[in-house]
């Protein structure tokens, strides 16, 4: 699927998405000190297709995830390390990079395949422009990855939580969005000019359970969760609509 080479990994020294910091302070009469980082607040979109029955996710690359799995291989024998990726069905085969030595010197590990660093993952984006509602970044979110135009008015907020409480401590609102086939409009992948290759993927409501729970598929915890959320709060509305 994708191709990444070319990996080099230096120290970040400025961000425009985080910045790092130690705050000390006392507690309870105890001297601590933590370090975390500053990031951009976010929201994410359980989308429902009610024309096909199938939750609408996206599936990107993630440098953070894929350096973790580098730093998993290096402590792992490769066919240990090989072994639990065994059976993702829907992870691509190993690409050209495999093999190719870490330029980070310390360790001469080989790059994972790029299918290391793909999760599957809520449609989900940054809260980064101050006039905007929350609806709003999501309805364009909506739009940008997933190509479905719905208004902001027809997102429900489903709750809002803390993600990275250790390292960032950014809070994350969580909505629901029905869309059917006539809203579709693009067919989505992300904002070009920013970069974004984003594949969009359908996930039929029957098999949602099974697809939360599989381990080897690499996914958010925001999936897991909406999608037992749609199985407690809605879940009855569809089932009488199919059985019909
Ligand atoms: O170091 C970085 C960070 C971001 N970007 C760009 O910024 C965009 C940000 O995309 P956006 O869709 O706004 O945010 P996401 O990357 O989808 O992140 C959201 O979705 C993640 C998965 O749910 C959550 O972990 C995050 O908190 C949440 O903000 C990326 O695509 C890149 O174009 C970079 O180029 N470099
Ligand atoms: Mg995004």
């Amino acid at each position: 699927m994708e191709e990444i080479n070319n990996i080099e990994v230096v120290p970040c020294t400025d961000s425009d998405y985080l910045k790092p910091f130690r705050v000390h302070y006392n507690q309870n009469g105890t001297k601590k000190s933590w370090d975390f980082m500053r990031t951009h607040d976010s929201v994410s979109v359980l989308i429902f297709n009610t024309t096909s029955h199938c939750f609408v996710l996206v599936k990107q690359f993630r440098p953070a995830v894929y350096m973790c799995e580098w730093e998993r291989m290096k402590k792992q024998p490769p066919q240990a390390a090989e072994k639990t990726e065994e059976g993702a069905s829907e992870t691509p085969a190993p690409e050209s990079q495999e093999g190719q030595s870490a330029s980070e010197g310390e360790s001469s590990s080989p790059w994972p395949p790029a299918s290391a660093g793909v999760t599957y993952e809520l449609c989900a984006g940054l809260v980064d422009k101050p006039d905007l509602s929350l609806e709003e970044i999501a309805r364009q979110e909506v739009l940008e990855e997933c190509g479905y135009d719905v208004p902001a008015s027809k997102l429900k907020r489903i709750t809002s939580y803390r993600s990275g409480v250790g390292v960032t401590g950014a809070k994350q609102t969580m909505f629901y969005a029905e869309v059917s086939d006539d809203n579709c409009v693009s067919t989505g992948g992300g904002e070009p000019r920013e970069g974004e290759l984003i594949e969009v993927v359908k996930v039929p409501l029957h098999e949602a359970m099974t697809f939360a729970y599989d381990e080897r598929i690499p996914k958010t915890m925001g999936v897991i969760f909406s999608f037992i959320w749609f199985h407690n709060n809605m879940s009855p509305k569809y089932k009488i609509s199919t059985n019909v």
